[in-house]
């Protein structure tokens, strides 16, 4: 092997991991059906949700920022000599994981890493995706081992465009954001969903890690914030697209109430950055730049978006950097693992009983238990 190369042995290819979204207005009922089956969401929201998609042409715009990561990982291994080619596997739209996983296997593909568009630990954002890899592996005789790469929430190159984006929005309002509040927002969950993330604790509770997760990175962003421009803003995690029952309790507050709450006590200016998505998925489209600017404009409040990590060459950089520290953990080495903020790297395989499905046990790949 040429040492300047880096070595990515045992892997022979990368698979992108992501939620698939509609292309179509054909698309939108039955992707939505792919999303909420035997998932219990009411007809009523389903509706919602579908307008949301019509608005947008029946076009989600995940898989192109997908297309265009992808694109950007096969620059940046060119150009590092890495020869890794990377797949495409959705749980709810095409390319269907099952459809990638039988191309793979096809093509040869003995073991590849997995790197999910998702950065959080929940059933929803960790161990579902989990579920599908081995649903798919199952259907798919011959297909290679497949190893998630580690939650990156606190990786350097997730976090660091974040703060950037921040110092960005914070620019774009008129008095230079001197007096804007930061509010972070990600994807609300079922609260039981939310304090059974993560793995258990050694005794034996389950740790809550989707929120501290979410903190823990906040706050590292607002510390940054503050290194810069010398101000320390307050800040706080607010939720959007709550889904479900309304007798269900999901995570609050919902970003509109919390805008609410802000006007009422004088606030007005915010930046609004959406720390829970890596890129500008429908939920941002939507539910924020749509749906929350609208909140924020009828209150008088000053709103700007930060931006989402979607392809900054930090942010491409540290999927390279994944896969290499992954690779070299797998040959038996001691990488470095990059993290920033008050919690530690993630682990490369889920504990025992991380991040249950609340309607019962489902086989799951990549984890302690598998
Ligand atoms: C934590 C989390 C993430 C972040 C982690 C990750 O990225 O995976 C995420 C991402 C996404 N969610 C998405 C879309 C939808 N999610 C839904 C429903 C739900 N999401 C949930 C949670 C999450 N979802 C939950 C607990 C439900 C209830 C149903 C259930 O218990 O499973 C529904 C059904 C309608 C509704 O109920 O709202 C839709 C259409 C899209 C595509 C967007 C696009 O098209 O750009 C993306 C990236
Ligand atoms: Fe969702």
């Amino acid at each position: 092997m040429n040492p300047a190369q880096p070595d990515v042995q045992p892997y022979d290819a990368l698979l992108l991991l992501s939620f698939g979204g509609p292309e179509k207005p054909e698309d939108v009922v039955p992707f939505l059906e792919n999303v909420t089956r035997g998932r219990g969401i009411p007809r009523e929201r389903l509706e919602q949700v579908g307008e949301h998609y019509f608005l947008f042409g029946g076009k989600s715009p995940i898989n192109d920022q997908n297309r265009a990561l992808i694109a950007a990982l096969e620059k940046d291994f060119a150009e590092q000599g890495i020869d890794l080619p990377v797949y495409f596997g959705n749980r709810n739209w095409d390319p269907y994981l099952a459809d990638t996983l039988a191309r793979m296997t096809a093509d040869g593909v003995q073991r590849a890493a997995v790197f999910a568009t998702s950065a959080y630990s929940s059933w929803s954002s960790c161990r579902q995706y989990r579920e599908n890899l081995y649903d798919a592996v199952e259907a798919v005789p011959g297909a290679p081992r497949l190893d998630k790469l580690r939650q990156y929430h606190n990786h350097p190159g997730f976090v660091d465009p974040n703060v950037d984006a921040v110092l960005a929005a914070l620019a774009e309002l008129p008095d230079g954001g001197e007096r804007a509040r930061l509010v972070f927002v990600t994807h609300s969950i079922p609260t039981a969903m939310s304090e059974t993330s993560g793995s258990l604790d050694p005794a034996g509770q389950p740790r809550g890690a989707y929120v501290r997760q979410h903190r823990s990175t906040a706050d590292e962003i607002a510390r940054r914030v503050k290194e810069a421009t010398g101000r320390a803003h307050r800040h706080d995690l607010v939720y959007c697209s709550r889904s479900g029952a309304p007798s269900t309790p999901w995570l609050e507050p919902d970003v509109n109430d919390h805008l609410e709450d802000l006007a009422t006590d004088g606030v007005d200016s915010v930046v609004i950055a959406p720390i829970g998505f890596v890129s500008d998925h429908m939920e941002v489209i939507y539910d924020l730049d749509t749906e929350a600017m609208e909140t924020a404009e009828k209150l008088g409040i000053r709103a700007v978006r930060a931006a989402s990590a979607g392809v900054d060459p930090r942010f491409v950089a540290m999927v390279r950097d994944l896969v290499l520290e992954r690779a070299a953990a797998e040959r038996g080495e001691s990488p470095e693992r990059p993290v920033v903020g008050s919690m530690g790297a993630g682990p490369d395989v889920c504990g025992v009983g991380c991040c249950p499905n609340a309607r019962g046990e489902r086989p799951a790949l990549c984890g302690a238990d598998s």
